[in-house]
């Protein structure tokens, strides 16, 4: 629908990388005031918009799915937010019977998708939240869905993102309700994330088995964390750069909506190109997928800046159909 404005749109896209470390650790003045500015304006458009139900794609950084069970998709019925880093713990306003009629509708098309009745998540989901309706989550119902990032064999390939984004907008397509679907994370990003081929097996059991951190546990990731967005900033060597191009190809594809040509993209050059954590990015992909393909939609929201102590190439895409 070319000539709606944000006010009359039906569905809306907003494309939003995070980082845990934005408020830890210290950034460029011209930097802060332009995800300052991105981010207020993505809340206003939001804002404008007034979404009657959002679909949150979002990460997890090994809080609340881990190697003992690792679906690569997840939709949550219930779902509580951890409290890591800066971001709000407590509970997600879940539509809690929309989010099991969206699985029937998913599994109906033969998308199998694994459902939580108890789904916990952290900053991956939260941090959007917080920036767009405050450290209460007091949101429009929501529909969170978990999509692996972290924990190969299982992230989802590129085509299975775009299918899983279609499926979405199907179920959409039967209800009245005025629509955002975000996706939460990427772009092209590397930070400390732990994976089976760690030498520590005291480490790869903690990315297996199901646990919550103590308080120190949590105060050692994080200045841990903090520590690589230093080391990033820095320019050592141990960590893979930012790829502003890459980061911009990307949030091209999202505005023209040529999604086939972007899943040609094999899957071995994105963490190659872009960074382990690029595959993040995909949120955005299974979001912008629920929305017309092959179709240049309103784009009143388009900020990147590349922040490395924040370990971020740090967009923000908000579009309208
Ligand atoms: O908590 C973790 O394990 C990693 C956190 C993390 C750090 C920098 C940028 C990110 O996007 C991110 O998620
Ligand atoms: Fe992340």
């Amino acid at each position: 629908m070319s000539g709606s404005t944000i006010a009359t749109a039906r569905r809306a896209f907003l494309g939003m990388s995070h980082s845990p470390l934005l408020g830890l650790n210290p950034v460029a003045e011209d930097d802060q005031i332009a995800i300052d500015k991105a981010i207020a304006a993505a809340r206003a458009a939001v804002h404008e918009f007034a979404p009657e139900l959002i679909v949150l794609l979002g990460p997890d950084h090994y809080n609340g799915f881990f190697n003992e069970l690792m679906p690569p998709f997840c939709i949550g019925s219930q779902a509580t937010a951890v409290g890591d880093y800066l971001s709000p713990a407590g509970p997600l306003n879940v539509a809690a019977e929309l989010a099991i009629a969206l699985a029937e509708h998913l599994m109906d098309r033969h998308f199998d998708i694994a459902v939580s009745r108890r789904m916990l998540v952290d900053h991956g989901f939260s941090q959007a939240l917080q920036f767009l309706w405050g450290d209460e989550m007091d949101t429009p119902p929501v529909i969170p869905i978990f999509m692996n990032a972290v924990a190969q064999p299982g992230i989802a390939r590129m085509a299975r993102c775009k299918a899983l984004g279609e499926g979405v907008g199907s179920f959409l397509d039967q209800l009245p309700l005025r629509t955002l679907l975000i996706g939460s994370g990427g772009l092209s990003h590397e930070p400390p994330v732990p994976t089976l081929a760690h030498p520590d097996p005291a480490v790869r059991e903690r990315i297996t088995v199901r646990s919550t951190p103590t308080e120190q546990e949590r105060e050692l990731k994080t200045e841990r964390v903090k520590a690589a967005g230093l080391a990033l900033a820095h320019g050592d060597s141990w960590m893979k750069p930012l790829n502003p191009e890459w980061d911009l190809q990307w949030m091209d594809a999202m505005a023209s909506g040529q999604l086939d040509g972007l899943c040609a993209m094999s899957e071995a050059s994105i963490g190659a190109m872009a960074g382990n954590s690029a595959h993040e990015s995909k949120t955005w992909l299974v979001a912008r997928s629920a929305l017309p393909a092959n179709t240049r939609l309103s784009c009143p929201v388009r900020a990147y800046r590349a922040i490395p102590s924040l370990i971020a190439g740090y967009g923000v895409m908000f579009m309208h159909h």
